[in-house]
């Protein structure tokens, strides 16, 4: 069966990283710069883990894992299995799984409730790469392969497009017209990623001018 994509708001949303090593630390770092109320609980945990404690707010507890950790409230929106014991981060995602909660299981268990995969972000645009648990490896070679890539016309255009979702609403209220004109304006776009942005605002303008006069004509 294939896993869903999907992009979380975490903000204040509580989330549980079992394990304070090197991976809890990682999922750490992508977790607190998305906003989540952030528990960490292990009998050790990194130093680098309790350096960053202030900066996210978050909390340490030196415990080793428990079964009532699962039950706590509000309920977790998320938690991560990343202890060094393979058998127990299985036990934590089947509990997990018996309480309906998203359980990551950092040794890709079959228990697992979802996979994190590696992530390029330039501000709005956001990739996700996978390879489905084959090779966080290649995972991570491809998305330095896609940041090399990823042209930052790109960004601009989303911000510009963004910015203009209502103006062309207003513009072209029946929905076939403007889908058709964001269709086209997209896929003319990649035409455009080396131009300043007030010249590609003027662009999108003449469009849109064009495509309201259009559909008048077609109305008429
Ligand atoms: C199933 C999954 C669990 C999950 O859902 O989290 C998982 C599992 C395991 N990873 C292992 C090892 C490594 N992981 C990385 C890196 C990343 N691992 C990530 C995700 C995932 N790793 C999920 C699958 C995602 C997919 O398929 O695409 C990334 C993409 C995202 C993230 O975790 O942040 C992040 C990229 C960071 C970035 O973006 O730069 C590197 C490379 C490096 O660090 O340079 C290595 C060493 C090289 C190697 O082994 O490949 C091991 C073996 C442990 C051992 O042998 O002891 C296991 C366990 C197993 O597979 O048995
Ligand atoms: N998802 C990924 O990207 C990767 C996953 N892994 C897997 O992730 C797991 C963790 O790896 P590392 O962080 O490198 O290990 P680590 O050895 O650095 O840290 C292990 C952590 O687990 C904690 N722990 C041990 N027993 C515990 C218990 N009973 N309750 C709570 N916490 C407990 C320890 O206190 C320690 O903080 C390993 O199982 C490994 O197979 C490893 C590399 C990458």
């Amino acid at each position: 069966m294939s896993q869903y994509m999907a992009e979380l708001n975490l903000t204040d949303r509580a989330v549980l990283i079992v394990g304070g090593g090197q991976v809890a630390r990682r999922k750490l770092n992508g977790l607190a710069e998305c906003g989540a109320r952030i528990t960490v609980a292990a009998p050790q945990i990194d130093a680098g883990i309790q350096q960053q404690a202030a900066a996210w707010g978050g909390t340490l507890r030196r415990i080793p894992f428990h079964e009532t950790l699962l039950n706590a409230a509000p309920r977790w929106t998320l938690v991560f299995a990343a202890t060094g014991e393979a058998a127990l981060n299985r036990r934590i995602a089947a509990l997990c799984n018996q309480r309906a909660l998203l359980c990551n299981c950092a040794d890709g268990a079959e228990e697992s409730g979802f996979r994190v995969p590696a992530v390029i972000r330039d501000d709005p645009i956001m990739a996700a790469v996978s390879t489905g648990g084959a090779s966080p490896a290649l995972s991570r070679a491809l998305k330095e392969h896609f940041q090399e890539n990823l042209q930052p016309g790109w960004a601009e255009l989303a911000r510009l497009f963004g910015a203009q979702r209502e103006a062309v609403k207003q513009a072209l209220p029946e929905d076939a017209a403007r889908y058709r004109f964001w269709r086209e304006t997209a896929l003319a776009a990649r035409d455009r990623l080396t131009h300043a942005p007030q010249e590609n605002a003027r662009w999108l303008q003449q469009r849109l001018q064009a495509a309201q006069q259009d559909a008048d004509a077609n109305r008429a």
